[in-house]
């Protein structure tokens, strides 16, 4: 789905190939600082390497328009935005930006239970806890139906038994509706237990 050829960045990132498969999971660790979240966003098109190429399904992802891929390839980043509103007005912002205005209340209502966030979808969203924003802003990423979902550190404000509830109900969603996962994390432990590839980066001294 994914190729990567010869990238360099700011002497933080030198890949010289590296492929990310279609409908997998796939798990990038390494320590702090080793540049996951820049590889993440190159993904993404939100920063370009120096030198090199990314190729996204065989052509070079500069050749897409950037709105379109992103409605393709939706990043969630490590510390996403809550805006002003309520929590259904928050989760549907993605929907808004996917060109996309049918949802079902039902589905959105499911996740608000798989996800433990107990709250009525017409209650601020600020009101609510930092792992619960951080699981609202998963919600968000999924109704939108991308085709690849990058996640970084998803799971950086959770507990470790709602990290793995979440990180599974995830995976499974990623592999029954045939989609690419992509997710930064610092636990060898969830790389290990639900990746079908890792991908190790080393801090470049
Ligand atoms: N656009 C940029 N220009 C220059 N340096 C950058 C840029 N983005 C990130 N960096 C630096 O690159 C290094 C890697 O950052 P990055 O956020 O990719 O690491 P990471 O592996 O995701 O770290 P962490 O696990 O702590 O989140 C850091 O030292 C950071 O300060």
């Amino acid at each position: 789905m994914f190729e990567i050829k010869n990238i360099k960045f700011k002497g933080i990132l030198d890949i010289e190939h590296l492929i990310i498969p279609e409908e997998k999971i796939t798990s990038i660790v390494g320590e702090s600082g080793s540049g996951k979240t820049t590889l993440l966003k190159m993904l993404n098109n939100i920063i370009s390497p120096e030198e090199g190429e990314i190729l996204y399904k065989e052509k070079n992802i500069n050749d897409f328009d950037a709105i379109e891929l992103r409605r393709k390839i939706t990043m969630l980043p490590q510390n996403p935005v809550i805006y002003k509103g309520n929590i259904l007005d928050n989760i549907l912002v993605g929907k808004k930006f996917a060109k996309s205005t049918d949802y079902d209340i039902e589905e959105i209502k499911k996740l608000m239970m798989e996800f433990s966030i107990g709250k009525d979808l017409n209650s601020p969203a600020d009101n609510l806890s930092g792992g619960e924003k951080q699981r609202l802003c998963i919600i968000r990423v999924l109704i939108m139906n991308p085709d690849v979902i990058l996640l970084d550190e998803p799971s950086s404000a959770l507990d470790e038994k709602t990290e793995d509830k979440v990180i599974s109900y995830i995976c499974n969603y990623v592999k029954q509706n045939n989609k690419t996962l992509v997710m930064v994390t610092h636990s060898s432990e969830i790389a290990k237990k639900y990746s079908d590839h890792i991908i190790e980066i080393n801090k470049r001294s």
